[in-house]
């Protein structure tokens, strides 16, 4: 039997909305976005792989239901979630005239996710848009919550707004195009809900991530809606992330100082810089003995049985030192009063944040595993 279509919804009073979770819902969205649009016409944003793989499908799917759609098709890979490509884009969807009540798609990765749906935040004060996610990461994670943005050279996501799409369509099917490096990439997010609050959900994966990876869709879907279903409880209780929300950020601080360091080039990918920083987690958790030393062991454990790029060892090339990494951290957007914030573990499953790290603990955490790299 293959996998089925499933609806998760997003709670937000008037702005709530649907991720519809299936195989061959390209051919559908037509169908499903119509009723969304004030005339039948609309832009999808795309990088150029997506664009190449699996437009025609899209165009295919809104054509069906009479929808007009104009392409605009940036460059792949994170370093177009920049201020230069924001401002190139804007003035595109301007000249092609979209108008205040139009909704623009964003069709593609968490880059075109985040880069398109700030896009639709500014042009104009703000336009409706569409998610359409075609990486695991984006489906489990990007596509819902409306953090939308761009990084800076100082730091990660420093320039953006909260905007919530009005519809997510995951269609798993076009996961089969993915490349192995960037399925796993995702999956680290998806490990992430399991090790922030569902101890239940990590020992599924540990059972099912191996079949998942290698292309059971049953199992995609079913981690597509078990994380899309955890991150949109945790959108409808504290959508400004002023608490709770702030648990989807386990392994980022970490993380994203790692692909600030990196220059967010190919050398690392978001989702392996959480993977990463979810071990130096989860490890220094219990170096401050927080947590039993066999949590950060059962994590690094099924990271490894998947392939992940997973330790600071995997990284190649330079990295700055424990304290260089540190400084990075101090962009971090949790940060308050000068204080850096950790979201740290009691166990698998038991994430919580803190302001009072042991930044000795943290050093020597850090220092270990850059001393591995050799
Ligand atoms: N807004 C949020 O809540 C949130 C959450 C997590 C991550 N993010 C952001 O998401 C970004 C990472 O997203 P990503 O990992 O999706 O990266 P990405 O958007 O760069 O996509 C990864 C690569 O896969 C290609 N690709 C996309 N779909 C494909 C498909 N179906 N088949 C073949 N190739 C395909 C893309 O062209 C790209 O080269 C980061 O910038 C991160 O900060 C945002
Ligand atoms: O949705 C959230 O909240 C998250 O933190 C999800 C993260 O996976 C994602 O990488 C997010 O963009 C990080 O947010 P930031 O506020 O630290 O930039
Ligand atoms: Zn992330």
């Amino acid at each position: 039997m293959g996998a089925e279509r499933v609806t998760v919804e997003v709670g937000l009073g008037d702005r709530s909305y649907r991720i519809e979770i299936g195989p061959g819902l390209l051919a559908e969205a037509g169908a499903l976005i119509g009723p969304l649009l004030p005339r039948p016409r609309t832009v999808i944003v795309t990088d150029a792989t997506v664009a190449a793989l699996h437009l025609p499908a899209l165009e295919a799917g809104l054509g069906a239901a009479g929808i007009e759609a104009h392409a605009v098709v940036l460059p792949a890979g994170e370093a177009s979630k920049s201020m230069h490509q924001l401002a190139w884009l804007v003035e595109r969807l301007l000249a092609l005239e979209v108008e205040r009540d139009d909704l623009i798609i964003a069709f593609g990765g968490g880059v075109i996710g985040d880069l398109a749906g700030f896009a639709a935040a500014v042009l104009r004060r703000g336009v409706d848009f569409v998610q359409i996610p075609t990486t695991l990461l984006a489906q489990v994670d990007s596509s819902v919550g409306g953090k939308t943005g761009v990084n800076a050279p100082q730091g990660k996501n420093l320039i953006g707004a909260f905007h919530q799409p009005r519809l997510v369509l995951a269609d798993i099917s076009v996961l089969e195009t993915l490349s192995g490096r960037e399925l796993l990439a995702g999956y680290a997010e998806v490990a992430k809900y399991g090790l922030l609050g569902d101890a239940g959900f990590f020992a599924w994966l540990e059972a099912n991530g191996p079949g998942l990876r290698d292309g059971d869709a049953v199992l995609r879907a079913e981690a597509v809606r078990r994380s899309c279903a955890m991150k949109a409880a945790i959108v409808g209780r504290d959508e400004r992330e002023r608490g709770e929300r702030a648990l989807l950020n386990l392994g980022h601080t970490f993380g994203h100082a790692l692909e600030a360091a990196t220059g967010y080039s190919a050398r690392l990918l978001h989702g392996e810089g959480v993977a990463v920083g979810t071990g130096l987690a989860f490890a220094a958790s219990a170096r401050m003995g927080l947590c039993p030393q066999e949590a950060p062991s059962r994590v690094a454990a099924h990271f490894a049985d998947m392939g992940m790029v997973r330790r600071l060892a995997d990284i190649p090339g330079e990295l700055p030192d424990a304290e260089g990494l540190i400084r990075l951290m101090g962009q971090d957007k949790k940060v308050r009063q000068g204080r850096l914030a950790f979201i740290l573990a009691r166990d698998i499953g038991e994430a919580f944040l803190t302001r009072e790290a042991d930044m000795e603990a943290i050093r020597a955490v850090l220092a270990e595993a850059l001393a591995e790299r050799g």
